[in-house]
């Protein structure tokens, strides 16, 4: 089986602030990955880069096998990989469908949009499905004429996701989806991120909230300080003593190794 996505060896420093230091990590077919960390510890950057939002100092980022590093983050998404925001933050002027049907992939030139032949039509009402099928697989069709910035921020983590799937991506990458949301809708994007790895979809997820990480992460790839630390099951986590110290510290790391010898 083929890697999917396989970034090798990321350096990126903010000035005198090295943020990522050789982070390297990989996405199977079929895997949900949680990438794990203490706050500050680069997860987002490498999400970032990965998705063409920021340039590497180094280091490469391989999709289905095709070097993508240099590409910009508009052209990622054509390859198959969509993102989410860890603060989706909506256009006020937008509907939730508006928006949705805003971040559809599909580019037609402008003189075919202006003439509207048959295929531009067709595309607009295939989006347009598109766009309706998603809101309503993620609850929000009773929202969907409401302007999107006035919606809940756990329907906004949820227009995120409709959005990103516009791309149709073969691999989606989430920025922390269950921060700040309620029980309920934190339970519906759980079952809806189960949903989408049964269509085939791979997610590489950004995830404090470990019950979550249990629940839906096939794999776990644990940053600390710019450096991947731990790549183990969800099960794994607890016991593994450089995550252990990546969250409590060496002290806590050395206590829970004596205990289990
Ligand atoms: N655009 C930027 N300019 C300058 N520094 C940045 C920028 N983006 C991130 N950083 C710095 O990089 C470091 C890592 O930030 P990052 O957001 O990647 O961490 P994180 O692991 O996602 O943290 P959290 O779990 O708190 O969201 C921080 O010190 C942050 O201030």
């Amino acid at each position: 089986m083929h890697t999917l996505l396989d970034i090798q060896n990321i350096h990126k420093a903010f000035g005198g602030n090295v943020v990522l230091q050789g982070a390297s990590l990989n996405v199977m077919p079929g895997e949900i990955v949680g990438l794990l960390g203490p706050n500050g510890s680069g997860k987002s950057t490498l999400l970032n880069v990965a998705s063409g939002f920021a340039r590497s100092d180094s280091g490469e980022v391989r999709f289905q096998g095709e070097d993508i590093s240099r590409l910009p983050a508009h052209r990622i998404v054509q390859h198959g990989m969509a993102r989410t925001f860890q603060l989706p933050s909506m256009p006020s002027r937008m509907s939730v469908l508006e928006v949705t049907l805003a971040a559809d992939t599909r580019l037609h030139g402008v003189w075919s949009t202006l003439l509207r032949p048959r295929a531009v039509r067709e595309a607009e009402a295939e989006a347009l499905q598109q766009a309706n099928q998603l809101l309503d697989a993620l609850l929000l069709t009773p929202v969907k004429h409401l302007a999107a910035s006035a919606i809940s921020g756990g329907q906004k983590k949820l227009l995120s996701i409709a959005c990103a799937l516009m791309a149709r991506p073969k691999l989606l990458m989430l920025d922390e989806p269950t921060a700040g949301v309620h029980p309920n809708l934190r339970r519906d994007i759980v079952q809806t991120l189960q949903r989408l790895r049964g269509q085939g979809i791979s997610q590489l997820i950004v995830e404090h909230d470990m019950h979550f990480v249990r629940e839906v992460c096939t794999r776990c790839v644990v940053l600390d300080r710019g450096q991947i630390v731990a790549d183990c099951k969800p099960e794994e986590l607890s016991s593994h003593p450089q995550v252990i110290e990546a969250y409590l510290g060496r002290a806590a790391a050395d206590a829970a190794q004596m205990k289990a010898a």
